[in-house]
């Protein structure tokens, strides 16, 4: 494939149940041999139909002086998977530790740009971390359970956000949400598709689960306290296939209701489970982001089309 790009504008359609996301490429007239940074800066601001839930305007990290990701801007749109791929420290998990803020917890970073939620600025010095952190949630590449019982790790979010009451406080108050609770971690285990599995030993600890469950449970965590949009950093690489196969499901199921954002060096799963996909390469760079079609089967760049044929990476 050479360097060039197809002059013309062009709408693809992309179908995944019962969702349709429509993507219009870029119209500037270009020409063969273009350079790497003007196929970056035409698609850096590539557009979806549909609403945005996330966007992105001009993003850098520095962890001191390691420039880790460098002027990166991407509209997510909402309801869809979006799978971040490209190789090893090229700041796929900054990026998406960025859509929550997560990296204001590592000392060394220094983030500038702009984050919007539904227009809304997350980086704003007055936004509410607590309740940014509720309408996103993050699943880690390691189940994390707490080690508590599998239904203290689905009540213990909502409780903390007041959204259910139990206990001292509740009684003394003359609220105990004890039946709520029960409906909340029934709903969430059912979403995470693991209710079946657990659901006759509620009060056991949640770390006796293989490592698939405790994932899925993780993601229940997630589910329980209602949130948007879901990051996920990578979170079948520590599962066998089985279980691996069970999260791309409930990916694709989860996406029907919630904007996914999803960090994978799987390139087969990025094909799998997401509708867009964006391609980072060494140096904190974003490549090139697209319908996951046209990045699989026509990149733009070279270097995609280099990496994704395992040429490099
Ligand atoms: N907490 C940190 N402190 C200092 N440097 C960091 C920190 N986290 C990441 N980096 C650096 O930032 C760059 C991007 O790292 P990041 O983990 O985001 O990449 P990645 O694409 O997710 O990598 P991988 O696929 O290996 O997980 C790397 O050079 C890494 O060493």
């Amino acid at each position: 494939m050479s360097d060039s790009i197809n002059t013309e504008p062009s709408t693809d359609t992309q179908t995944n149940g019962e969702r349709t996301v429509e993507t219009t490429s870029p119209s500037a007239e270009t020409t063969a041999g273009e350079s790497e940074e003007q196929v970056r800066d035409e698609w850096r601001h590539y557009e979806f139909d549909g609403d945005t839930k996330l966007s992105v305007e001009n993003l850098d990290v520095w962890y001191g002086d390691d420039h880790a990701l460098k002027d990166v801007s991407m509209e997510i749109p909402e309801n869809s998977v979006t799978a971040l791929i490209g190789p090893s420290g090229c700041g796929k998990s900054t990026y998406l530790r960025c859509l929550n803020r997560m990296n204001d917890r590592i000392k060394a970073a220094r983030i500038d740009g702009s984050v919007e939620l539904e227009g809304t600025e997350i980086y704003d010095p007055n936004a509410n971390l607590v309740e940014l952190r509720k309408r996103i949630g993050m699943v880690f590449q390691s189940p994390n359970p707490f080690p508590k019982s599998i239904r203290e790790n689905i009540s213990y979010g909502p409780r903390k956000h007041g959204d259910i009451n139990k206990g001292l406080l509740a009684r003394l108050f003359g609220r105990d949400d004890t039946e709520q609770e029960g409906e909340l971690v029934e709903r969430s285990l059912k979403q995470a598709a693991l209710w079946e599995e657990v659901s006759d030993r509620l009060d056991d600890n949640a770390l006796g689960l293989s490592g698939g469950q405790q994932q899925r449970l993780c993601i229940a965590r997630c589910l329980a306290v209602d949130p948007e949009v879901i990051l996920m950093d990578e979170p079948a690489s520590a599962l066998d296939p089985i279980a691996t196969s069970k999260i791309e499901d409930l990916v694709e199921e989860l996406s029907k209701d919630y904007t996914v954002v999803i960090v994978t060096h799987n390139m087969q799963q990025a094909a799998r489970i997401s509708d867009q996909t964006a391609v980072f390469l060494t140096g904190g760079e974003l490549v090139e982001y697209d319908d996951t079609d046209k990045i699989f089967e026509n990149p733009e760049s070279q270097r995609v089309e280099d990496y994704i044929t395992g040429k490099f990476g």
